[in-house]
């Protein structure tokens, strides 16, 4: 396991968007799903994601490429943690109850443990309160990566942009712990 960074945020911290583009969690992006990530004990985050009519999959209920990406920003918050900056690399989810539009899922996501550059999660969401029925499992690996990566496959005007907005300065901050 490893260590939390000396420079995590305190239990109960709202964490921000990583980038305000981001369908996940930017507000810039239209028709994102906008989730937060709160910070929880030891390594591990909490976010909820209320499905509306937008995120339906069959009729009246969440579609599951949808609640994938919920799930990938919620295990992906938890590499703020350790001040990783990380792609994920593998995304594996269990659906095991409908989600039906209109509820609220509350998805608790942890570190499970380092090897390398890898970073070993898994998550949970729950249906009707942060200790209701399990809906949704999943586990991820995320690859730790350099800025570098950004710079050398993003677009160059979205790259440019972020580097001169100062919300996305903020959280790029909040990485330099392992630049
Ligand atoms: C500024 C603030 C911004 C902050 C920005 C925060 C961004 C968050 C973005 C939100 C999340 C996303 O959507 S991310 C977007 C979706 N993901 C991606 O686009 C990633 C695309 N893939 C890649 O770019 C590449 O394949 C990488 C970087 C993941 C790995 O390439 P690499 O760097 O050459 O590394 P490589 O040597 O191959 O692998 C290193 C180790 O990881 C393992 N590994 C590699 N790929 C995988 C994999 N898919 N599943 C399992 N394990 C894997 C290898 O076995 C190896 O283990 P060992 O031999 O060492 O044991």
């Amino acid at each position: 396991m490893p260590d939390k960074h000396s420079n995590a945020p305190e239990p109960g911290t709202k964490l921000g968007s990583h980038y305000s583009r981001c369908f996940g969690c930017g507000d810039d992006a239209l028709g994102g799903l906008r989730v937060s990530s709160t910070v929880g004990e030891g390594l591990s985050v909490t976010t909820e994601f209320t499905v509306t009519d937008n995120h339906q999959g069959a009729p009246g209920l969440a579609h599951g490429g949808l609640l994938a990406l919920a799930f990938d920003e919620a295990l992906g918050a938890v590499n703020w943690l350790i001040g990783a900056i990380a792609v994920t690399g593998r995304l594996e989810t269990d659906y095991l109850m409908p989600v039906p539009v209109g509820t609220t899922l509350h998805i608790t996501a942890q570190c499970d443990g380092i090897s390398g550059r890898k970073i070993y999660t898994s998550a949970v969401g729950r249906l009707g309160g942060p200790e209701g029925e399990a809906a949704v499992r999943a586990t991820a690996i995320f690859i730790q990566v350099g800025v570098d990566h950004f710079l050398s496959n993003g677009r160059l005007e979205d790259v440019q942009e972020a580097m001169h907005d100062p919300e996305q300065l903020r959280a790029a901050r909040a990485f330099e712990v392992n630049p």
